[in-house]
């Protein structure tokens, strides 16, 4: 079988074309085009999102758009058998967002090196997932969903190509590839118009949780049914990572100790550090071109305001992913002293919503590094300054690669051990799917 291998500083390979459109994301492309399906502008997604839960345009009428939403729980099912069952192509949505024949939409997604803000694609996913699982669960009958659909967990966002081009089309497809009781995984792909054919960029996953119109207790969703034997694969591959997510939590470092091979790892690198001029465990000197995790950080500080709140009158997931990833690229550039390009983002998890009004903090580290790959975690949490109570909302990882050697980064304490240990974790979950 061919390697996948997403992500190279060499040329995107010509063949990965070929297998997205080989494989069953592909040919649901293609059967979608032939039925007729229309790409909707991906300034459209949001007014869409809008009208479906009846959000207000000007955050002076929030409290009433809230009001009107509470009437909508007696359309909410008693059970997911109350719901008829979905196909995948039900849900299955194109966006365009027109880089190229649009010049005009252009400045928002610029960056400094000319390329495309990768973060503003975060912000897209996002808001585009969402549309996806409301065209899973729309019921005909009614305008409005009863529904309040969040991001959950960005499982993984594998990317195929180091550059995204600022003046070329892009085109988002995706549809709903699992479904729980009240959760839904989403699959998301998104490529571009390069020399008038569209080659794949990255791959999402993402899982989104339905809520009633308050958004305060679970709501069920509509089953989902496979047609081919290709879907049903999906559908297989949808209940495994539900198991993998589920097994992954388990044996976080938060509540089991570390393996055997990663506890040796950790004394070694102990061992390595310790002063041989002294017989003493607290005397430590860094080995040559290495770097003390301490010594990566970077934080920042976001008030949130009403402009990034999302339809439920929260802050928007898409806009926490953008500002945690701007962190997290700048702690990267600054740490290998030459621009970073992103490989992977794997399993955001939204913990907790962020309050319109909170003081968000942001903090970011380098926690791993191999050969010229850097793997960087951000923790982002809100703190009430009249309380000074914090509570962690998400915690994010990113995998950078840089075009040059870059030091080791090592870590001193017990739980910057943890931190190595986990983005080792992440890292090489990465580096599996890249080459399976
Ligand atoms: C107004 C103008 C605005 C303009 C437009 C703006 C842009 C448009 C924006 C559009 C909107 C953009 C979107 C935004 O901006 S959404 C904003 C970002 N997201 C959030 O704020 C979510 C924060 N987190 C939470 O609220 C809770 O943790 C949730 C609700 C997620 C879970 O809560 P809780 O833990 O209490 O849930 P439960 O125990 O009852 O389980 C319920 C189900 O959830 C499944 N589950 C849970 N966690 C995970 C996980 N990590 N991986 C996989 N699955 C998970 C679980 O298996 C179960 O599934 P099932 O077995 O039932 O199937």
């Amino acid at each position: 079988m061919l390697s996948r291998r997403r992500f190279s500083l060499s040329k995107p390979h010509p063949i990965l074309f070929r297998m997205l459109m080989s494989s069953g994301s592909g040919s649901q492309v293609i059967q979608n085009m032939e039925e007729g399906h229309f790409p909707i502008h991906v300034n459209n997604v949001r007014s869409k999102l809008r009208e479906l839960v009846g959000a207000s345009t000007n955050w002076r009428d929030h409290v009433q758009a809230m009001n009107e939403r509470k009437s909508l729980h007696t359309l909410l099912a008693k059970t997911q058998a109350d719901l008829p069952p979905r196909k995948m192509k039900d849900s299955y949505i194109d966006v365009i967002l027109p880089l190229g024949s649009q010049p005009e939409i252009r400045e928002k997604y610029l960056n400094m090196q000319n390329t495309v803000r990768f973060g503003r694609i975060l912000e897209d996913l996002d808001s585009l997932g969402v549309l996806i699982c409301y065209t899973h669960t729309k019921n005909e009958a009614t305008l409005r969903s009863p529904l309040s659909i969040v991001t959950a967990l960005v499982d993984k966002i594998g990317l195929w190509k180091q550059h995204i081009h600022p003046d070329c089309d892009i085109k988002f497809t995706g549809n709903v590839s699992w479904v729980g009781k009240t959760s839904m995984e989403v699959k998301i792909h998104m490529l571009q118009l390069l020399d008038a054919i569209y080659s794949p960029v990255l791959d999402a996953t993402f899982v989104m949780v339905a809520r009633d119109p308050e958004n305060k207790r679970p709501a069920f969703v509509n089953p989902l049914i496979a047609e081919t034997p290709e879907e049903e694969k999906i559908l297989k591959e949808g209940e495994k990572n539900k198991i993998r997510r589920l097994e992954s939590s388990r044996a976080s470092l938060l509540k089991v100790a570390p393996t055997a091979d990663e506890r040796n790892i950790i004394h070694n690198m102990f061992l390595n550090t310790l002063d041989s001029r002294t017989v003493s465990f607290r005397s430590r000197v860094l080995l040559p071109n290495s770097v003390w995790m301490q010594d990566t950080k970077l934080k920042g500080l976001e008030i949130c305001h009403p402009q990034e709140r999302n339809i439920f009158n929260r802050i928007f997931g898409g806009f926490l992913m953008r500002k945690a990833y701007e962190l997290g690229w700048a702690t990267a550039y600054s740490y290998g002293n030459s621009r970073p390009y992103v490989v992977a983002v794997d399993d955001i998890m939204f913990q907790k919503p962020v309050e319109i009004g909170s003081l968000l903090l942001l903090s970011s580290q380098v926690c791993y590094t191999e050969k010229n790959n850097i793997q960087v975690r951000v923790h982002s949490e809100v703190y009430d300054p009249d309380t000074r109570v914090h509570h962690t909302t998400n915690v994010f990882h990113f995998t950078f690669v840089i075009e040059k050697e870059i030091p080791d980064v090592v870590p001193k304490t017990y739980g910057e051990s943890m931190l190595y240990l986990d983005g080792k974790r992440h890292f090489d979950s990465v580096m599996k799917e890249n080459t399976t």
